[in-house]
């Protein structure tokens, strides 16, 4: 992701000076960005009325974690548009960017941070237009000392940066990397429990992609030298197996996360010292040196890197907060195992012990998300989908589907790790998976790693989801529309398909009212049901458990997929 850093910089520089437009100066009007800098607040606020210089941040903390300049002086705060569509907010001296500043692209990137030179120089926060985001300190463009990353897919990762690692014409644009013959490329990428593989990207002399699955060490397929991510990503997809996945079957059946690999150490501000990157589940972690993956440590190992940083471990976007996890926990304590259920439940099936008994799907006979949250979700949808470009179809491995990613949706996103997860989605698995869990703790252990709004459309798009099995321990999904709004849809399941109409399953499809939630054992071979009118939204998310339960989680899931196959 930084090297997009270097570009972005680039375009500002060419055009700042030239032809920048600024409006009236208005010390208080932040536009529309998002600022979420404390920093920067303050400046624009106490620092910079009018041409006032500045001598010191008013805050007194450090300009930069990285880089050592002095804090810049600042004249004006000026808000302008730059030819290729992006927008400055911030402050400027002599018609260049200087100071503290917001900028956003076109594209949806945005740099909120200090600034000099037209440059991100000091300490800032960079987002991409996936949602990646880096903050640290940055010099001349580049990521510059103690930094955090935050990938879209929710792993993180800290480390040393330290400029002049010049990797060649490392650059990414609009998803298009262009690469130094004879470079290699490393992606690594999480399936959740125990599933995990690394692949390479190589490039020959003559500008070849090569891909290959590290551990094999087979670099097999071929590509043009410069390629899309999506191309980098079926690349690797054609080669094939996921060596440590030990799912016991090969895809088409298993619907994985492209959007799991990460290209890692390929630009300019590589880290150079000694850092650590956690799963989206923060259920593992690695060792990462020089920017390469140094082989998987504890929990403990990483956040005892992090903190020799003097970094926290980054947070997991779908982290429950304080308050949340405690009303969970409550929730949860005050379970009463002999109440009547208020789902309806299928698949009858006892736990690993066999001492316990369930069933590997549970439908809400309420809805339990109200109207008005789930038709708030469909609007912020479908206005990003209007302004951003549209809906991703290729995010899931074999069996993509028309969906947005939660992360993309911040207000979703918000209501999703506040309310959805901790009041409603979690409890109810407790509820109904509690008998297949392995111990009291599991029952508040789930960790989301995925989750994403999908659209069937029987005009255009995504009719339906082939049968598949999902890459996670649980999956649930939450029906964001009305019934009334499409006919045939709903999720399908073989086994109630070879079990005739179960409880009012049609075709082995159960469709859910708005509002109500169907969580599933995730190894079951299940699918989308075709819809033959209308437009379907739900909220689908994957769910596995706390990494104290992999071995558990492992285990069940191949028990249950191995049941299934049974009545195949
Ligand atoms: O359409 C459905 O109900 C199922 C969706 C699903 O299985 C998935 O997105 O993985
Ligand atoms: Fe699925």
């Amino acid at each position: 992701m930084n090297p997009k850093l270097l570009s972005a910089a680039a375009a500002i520089m060419r055009y700042v000076t030239v032809t920048c437009q600024p409006e009236k100066p208005s010390g208080r009007d932040r536009g529309s960005f998002t600022i979420r800098s404390r920093r920067l607040a303050s400046c624009t606020t106490v620092c910079c009325s009018g041409s006032e210089p500045r001598a010191t941040s008013k805050t007194g903390e450090k300009t930069s974690s990285g880089g050592k300049a002095s804090p810049p002086r600042c004249n004006a705060i000026k808000k302008f548009k730059l030819p290729d569509g992006s927008e400055y907010y911030g402050e400027t001296r002599d018609g260049r960017i200087c100071g503290q500043g917001a900028w956003r692209s076109a594209a949806g990137e945005t740099y909120v941070g200090d600034w000099m030179h037209d440059q991100f120089h000091g300490h800032g926060r960079y987002t991409d237009a996936d949602g990646n985001t880096v903050e640290g300190g940055f010099e001349q463009g580049v990521l510059n000392g103690v930094g955090t990353y935050h990938y879209a897919d929710g792993r993180a990762e800290v480390g040393t940066y330290a400029r002049g690692v010049d990797t060649g014409e490392g650059a990414r644009s609009s998803g298009v990397f262009k690469h130094a013959p004879g470079r290699d490329l490393r992606t690594e990428a999480s399936y959740g429990e125990g599933a995990r593989f690394s692949v390479v990207f190589r490039l020959s002399p003559g500008g070849d992609l090569r891909t290959g699955v590290d551990t094999v060490g087979d670099l097999a397929q071929s590509a043009p030298g410069e390629c899309t991510f999506q191309a980098l990503c079926s690349a690797y997809l054609r080669v094939g197996p996921l060596p440590a996945i030990n799912y016991g079957e090969k895809s088409p059946r298993f619907r994985g996360c492209v959007q799991h690999l990460q290209v890692g150490t390929y630009a300019r501000g590589v880290d150079t010292g000694e850092g650590a990157r956690w799963s989206t589940d923060r259920a593992l972690a690695w060792r990462m040196r020089s920017g390469e993956v140094a082989g998987e440590i504890s929990l403990a190992e990483a956040e005892t890197i992090a903190s020799s940083l003097g970094l926290p471990v980054p947070e997991s976007i779908y982290e429950l907060d304080q308050a949340a996890r405690a009303r969970l926990r409550e929730s949860v304590a005050s379970l009463k195992e002999d109440s009547v259920p208020d789902f309806d439940t299928y698949l009858p099936a006892t736990s690993l012990d066999g001492k316990r008994s369930g069933a590997l799907i549970a439908h809400s006979k309420q809805p339990l998300v109200d109207v008005a949250a789930c038709d708030a979700i469909i609007a912020e949808c479908e206005a990003r989908a209007a302004k951003l470009g549209g809906w991703t179809t290729e995010r899931h491995e074999n069996y993509p589907t028309t969906d947005v990613p939660l992360q993309r949706l911040p207000r979703a996103l918000a209501w999703f790790r506040k309310s959805l997860l901790p009041d409603i989605a979690f409890p109810f698995l407790a509820r109904a998976f509690g008998f297949a869990l392995p111990a009291e703790e599991a029952r508040i252990a789930f960790r989301v790693i995925d989750a994403f709004v999908v659209k069937y459309d029987a005009a255009a798009g995504q009719r339906l989801l082939k049968p598949h099995r999902d890459g996670s321990v649980f999956s649930f999904n939450v029906a964001l529309n009305d019934l009334g709004q499409y006919e045939g849809g709903g999720t399908y399941f073989q086994q109630l398909e070879r079990a005739g109409d179960v409880n009012g399953a049609e075709e082995g499809s159960l469709r859910s009212p708005q509002g109500h939630l169907l969580a599933h054992s995730s190894a079951l071979l299940h699918g989308g049901h075709p819809i033959t009118s209308g437009v379907r939204y739900i909220l689908v998310a994957f769910v596995t458990v706390e990494g104290t339960y992999s071995e558990w989680a492992y285990r069940f899931y191949e028990d249950v997929r191995d049941r299934d196959k049974s009545k195949e």
